[in-house]
């Protein structure tokens, strides 16, 4: 899974080749992944807040920060391979099967025995929203279904994942707060739903820094492998929140229970190597190596007998499915309050109106 100088000029000129507009979202990681890849991180002077076109162009490739130019081509030639329609195989990268079409804010690939998942907003961070929780659980089973071995969840761009987009809490049904935050609730319950009964081996591939629900749920992973650039941050109180994704019952097994609430209560962000001292990573690489190292890893796994891991996994995870289930039930209940209260709303309302970051 590892493009190579080849794969990234067949992809630019499969570009050309499209035959559907992908649409403008799309246009703009093609440009800034484009741009990453051949030239590295954005240095050109931010354009004038009226010069609409390249001010959004400055934004999506300013977007991707310090990803690595190996890692960018990589994407590139995913999304590209993402683009190309079942209609016109040609447009496809040999192997690459695209679940493609369905997906607004995911790049689903399968090759090799592996179905890789990767969250696609790399100039919100790949930020969570409500339509990405809906498509990460059709993907999810989707992915428990098909005949590939593995199931990977990584991050486009930078960025693993910045959490829960915060902007998720503006769009305010005709039933008010109170039906946001129970709405909430119940997607969230079903979203983690998803990762405890996942079927088959799943496997994160924490390319960069995690917030919020994308460190909480590592707990429910078989494996994560994390660049050393990666962190691991779960600001809960400070966003008047509480823990989700189960961490409440896998952090205090992980870690044990003093880690856990120096984590989950206080906050405190761990590296990548730190981490992996507590149990959550199951190995860091360094990012310069990083992608190489782990698909080959991973593609040594596909090939071992799928049904066996099925198995190994199932019994595994027979033991603990029913406190898992219970502890994603309490964690929503709680959380549903917290969402109504004075400091959650502070604490959003300042990062919104950009007073506050991490
Ligand atoms: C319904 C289920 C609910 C489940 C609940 C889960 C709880 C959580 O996940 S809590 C964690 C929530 N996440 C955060 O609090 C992170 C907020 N973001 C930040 O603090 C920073 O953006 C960053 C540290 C992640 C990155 O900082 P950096 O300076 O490198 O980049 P920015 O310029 O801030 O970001 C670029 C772009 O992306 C937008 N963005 C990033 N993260 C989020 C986010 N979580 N929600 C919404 N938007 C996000 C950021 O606003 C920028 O957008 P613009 O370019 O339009 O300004």
């Amino acid at each position: 899974m590892r493009a190579s100088q080849v794969d990234f000029e067949n992809a630019k000129n499969q570009v050309k080749l499209l035959k559907k507009d992908p649409g403008n979202e799309v246009k703009l990681q093609l440009y800034a992944l484009y741009k990453q890849a051949t030239e590295g991180p954005c240095k050109m002077p931010k354009p004038g807040v009226f010069d609409f076109v390249n001010k959004a162009k400055w934004d999506a490739w300013t977007g991707l920060g310090d990803l690595p130019q190996e890692t960018a081509r990589q994407n590139y030639v995913d999304l590209v391979s993402s683009l190309s329609s079942p209609e016109s195989p040609g447009q496809a990268r040999p192997g690459a099967e695209s679940k493609q079409g369905a997906y607004e804010t995911l790049v689903v690939t399968s090759e090799d025995g592996i179905t890789k998942i990767m969250l696609n907003r790399p100039a919100k961070k790949n930020a969570i929203t409500t339509k990405m929780y809906q498509e990460l659980m059709l993907a999810l089973q989707a992915a428990g279904k098909d005949d590939s071995a593995l199931t990977v969840l990584t991050g486009n761009g930078d960025y693993y994942c910045s959490g829960n987009d915060l902007t998720n809490f503006t769009d305010i049904p005709p039933g008010g707060v109170e039906q946001k935050a129970k709405d909430s609730a119940v997607l969230l319950r079903d979203f983690v739903s998803c990762f405890i009964d996942f079927p088959k081996p799943l496997i994160a591939v924490v390319n960069g820094p995690a917030v919020g629900i994308s460190v909480t749920l590592l707990g429910l992973f078989d494996a994560v492998y994390a660049s050393d650039r990666a962190t691991f941050h779960t600001p809960f109180s400070h966003l008047g929140q509480s823990p989700e994704g189960c961490s409440t019952y896998t952090f205090p097994k992980i870690m044990g229970s003093a880690k856990a609430a120096e984590v989950l209560i206080f906050g405190k962000k761990l590296t990548a190597g730190e981490a992996c001292a507590q149990g959550l990573v199951t190995q860091v690489f360094p990012d310069s190596t990083f992608q190489k190292e782990v698909w080959a890893r991973l593609k040594a796994f596909a090939k071992l007998p799928p049904n066996a891991m099925r198995a190994s996994k199932e019994v595994l995870r027979r033991g603990e499915r029913e406190q898992l289930h219970a502890a994603n039930a309490e964690e929503c209940r709680v959380l549903q309050g917290r969402w109504l209260s004075d400091e959650c709303a502070n604490a959003v309302m300042a990062f919104l109106s950009r007073r506050a970051k991490l």
